[in-house]
């Protein structure tokens, strides 16, 4: 399923929560949603869920407004995990999700197949209140599967996932993602996303401060990469000649160690330069992290 959103704003009261934002995410795409707290992400999920009436402007899936009659038929085709999962404490697994079948009018049949999916067949009779917040979140995302959705919105999907879980969450995605599913994602665990996402946009205050893949953010910021190195004894005196020739480059000293930061384009001028020294080197990329910072994600770290 395809969505678009057409000049979409959205106000409460005095706060202008998403400002005239416009983008389209295709069929099959897995698409990630960065922004600092209060950035609008959640509001954007509910105006794409149909949850929330935009006060401006069109949110369409497949070509169907949300706020048209015929969206109700297209709603049953999504998923959706909301940041907190919450549910029945004195049910068991099985019986919550049962209960979300019922809801969307899925087989109950289906429950044990996707309850094995999470890795949870073991604790199906158990009731919720012995799950651990990963066991919850699992049992969140498992009411998501039900049906097939082609569709799927995930609201920081891995908070309280363990490393594993989170890699059986995302191979369980990329399942979906092979049959056609559309899936939309936010997270605050930018290292965790970076990698996994076909494209993303960066919000900031409710506008869309950048979108496109991960390569495109990084050629657009133009940010450098670092080449971290380690010299022999007396070597750290020689970086600064051996560069010498090479404009654009910072260079930091510490020891036996150096850090060299320059555009990608000098990369391998500079390893070229201090090979004969060199007793080992490593490159680092700007990551989404050092995107995020340089897109406005700076107001992140006041919360
Ligand atoms: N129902 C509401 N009534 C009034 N203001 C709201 C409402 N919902 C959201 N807002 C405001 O809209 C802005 C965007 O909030 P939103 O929850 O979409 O941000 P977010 O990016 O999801 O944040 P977080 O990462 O903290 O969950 C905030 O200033 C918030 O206070």
């Amino acid at each position: 399923m395809s969505i678009e959103l057409d000049a979409v704003s959205k106000s409460f009261g005095a706060v202008e929560a998403i400002r005239n934002v416009s983008l389209t995410i295709g069929q099959g795409e897995m698409f990630g949603l960065i922004g600092h707290n209060g950035a609008g992400k959640s509001t954007l999920f509910k105006l794409m869920l149909g949850l929330l009436p935009a006060s401006a402007g069109a949110v369409r899936m497949n070509g169907v407004p949300t706020s048209s009659a015929q969206f109700r038929q297209v709603r049953r085709r999504i998923g959706y995990l909301p940041e907190s999962f919450v549910s029945y404490d004195n049910l068991s697994g099985l019986e919550v999700l049962q209960l979300f079948a019922d809801l969307k009018q899925v087989a109950r049949a289906e429950c044990g197949r996707v309850l094995r999916r999470v890795g949870l067949a073991h604790a199906a009779s158990r009731r919720l209140h012995t799950y651990s917040k990963g066991m919850r979140q699992r049992l969140g995302f498992a009411q998501v599967l039900l049906g097939d959705p082609e569709l799927i919105f995930l609201d920081e999907p891995t908070n309280g996932l363990d490393p594993e879980g989170i890699a059986d969450f995302y191979g369980i995605l990329h399942e979906a993602q092979g049959r056609g599913a559309t899936i939309v994602i936010t997270s605050h665990i930018l290292a965790d996303i970076q990698d996994r996402v076909d494209r993303l946009v960066i919000l900031d205050a409710g506008k869309v401060a950048a979108l496109g893949t991960l390569a495109d953010l990084r050629s657009r910021q133009v940010l450098p990469s670092h080449i971290e190195v380690r010299l022999p004894p007396g070597g750290a005196d020689k970086v600064g000649p051996a560069l010498a020739h090479l404009a654009g480059v910072t260079i930091i000293l510490d020891g036996e160690h150096a850090t060299i930061a320059c555009a990608a384009a000098l990369k391998a001028q500079v390893v070229a330069a201090l090979a004969p020294m060199l007793l080992d080197v490593s490159i680092r990329e700007p990551s989404l992290e050092d995107l995020f910072l340089g897109y406005g994600g700076h107001h992140a770290r006041a919360h």
